[in-house]
């Protein structure tokens, strides 16, 4: 089984998510992380992840990645693409196993969520959600992450590796 795992990060706080989700699909999966700017093919993927830091209660735009660089040092190469720029340019994916996640600052009443908004876009391009737009919280625009929220990401990925445990069929096949 193969997961692409696709991640627009700032400040690197969505990026240590990407990552830990990553591990917590644990050996079920064959799992390419990538980045959003290099507008990772999602051919041959049986699952897809996609995770993005909330900017202005959705998903980033070029005017807020400028915002972000100058509230704090930004990772290289992270102004042009993001999300919201791999998901314009995403084919159909009809079929395709897929959820959401962000990074959002940790206070209740701030709305928005980069998760929801990609989790339609998903949706529209045909892909079967296998979990609701999951946040995780960061304690200010630069992070960092919220206690706890590293190994949260990982239960929630291992959550959705062990959904996936094949199915043995009455003839020994492997079915899903
Ligand atoms: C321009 C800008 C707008 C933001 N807007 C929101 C917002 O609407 N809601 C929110 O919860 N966090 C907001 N944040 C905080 C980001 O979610 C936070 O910077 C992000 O989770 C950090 O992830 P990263 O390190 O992967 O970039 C904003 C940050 C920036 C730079």
């Amino acid at each position: 089984m193969k997961a692409l795992v696709v991640y627009e990060s700032l400040f690197g706080n969505t990026e240590a998510i990407a990552r830990a989700i990553a591990d917590g699909l644990g050996d079920a999966f064959e799992v390419r992380l990538a980045e959003a700017r290099e507008i990772p093919s999602a051919d041959g993927a049986d699952l897809l992840i996609a995770g993005a830091p909330t900017h202005a209660f959705g998903l980033s735009r070029p005017g807020t990645r400028k915002d972000a660089a100058r509230q704090g040092e930004v990772r290289p190469g992270t102004a042009d693409v993001g999300l919201r720029e791999y998901l314009d340019v995403s084919p159909a994916l009809p079929g395709l196993a897929a959820a959401t996640f962000d990074t959002r600052i940790n206070k209740t009443f701030v709305p928005g969520s980069a998760a929801h908004k990609a989790h339609r876009r998903l949706r529209r391009l045909g892909c079967r959600m296998v979990r609701g737009p999951e946040s995780f919280r960061v304690e200010g625009t630069t992070g960092p992450l919220v206690a706890g929220e590293l190994e949260r990401a990982r239960n929630w990925a291992s959550g959705i590796a062990a959904d996936w445990s094949p199915v043995v069929t009455a003839e020994g096949q492997r079915r899903r």
